[in-house]
């Protein structure tokens, strides 16, 4: 089981979708920010990191969005999704193909790792409600 953690990014109406890169697994489907948590680290401290390393952003990271469980063929992943808002700098693409800020409504318009299919789900049942994210 691997620990992966990864940000649901908010701005006013709009969450950060990232396009992973080509050449990795599940490569040019959309993702949030995030990574393989590491030794040592709180799972916090290792979101602040990957997204200063994918998107040289520095975040504020909130609560608990939704924790779940996925296997694929190559890798079972305990994904932790947390609420976020970025603190210092702007996305930038040192890693990913693509970002974009987009609406609730627009999920299907995107093709998803499957991990975050119920993720999604909740979010377009729920929309982004603002009380959740951190200021
Ligand atoms: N970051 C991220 N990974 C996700 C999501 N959904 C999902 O299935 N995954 C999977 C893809 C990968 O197989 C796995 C680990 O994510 P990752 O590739 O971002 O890990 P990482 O940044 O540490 O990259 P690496 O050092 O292993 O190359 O989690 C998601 O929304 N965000
Ligand atoms: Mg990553």
């Amino acid at each position: 089981m691997t620990e992966v953690v990864a940000a649901l990014l908010c701005q006013d109406d709009r969450f950060l979708i990232c396009q992973r890169p080509a050449h990795k697994k599940r490569g040019l489907l959309w993702e949030f920010v995030g990574g393989k948590r590491e030794a040592g680290e709180s799972k916090e401290k290792a979101l602040v990191r990957e997204c200063r390393e994918e998107l040289g952003i520095t975040v504020k990271v909130g609560e608990v969005f939704m924790e779940l469980t996925h296997s694929y063929p190559d890798i079972t992943i305990e994904l932790t999704l947390f609420w976020a808002t970025i603190f210092q700098g702007t996305p930038q693409l040192l890693e990913h193909e693509d970002f974009l800020w987009i609406k609730v409504e627009d999920i299907p318009k995107y093709a998803f790792c499957p991990a975050d299919e119920e993720v999604l789900r909740r979010l377009m049942e729920r929309g982004l409600p603002r009380e959740n994210q951190p200021v």
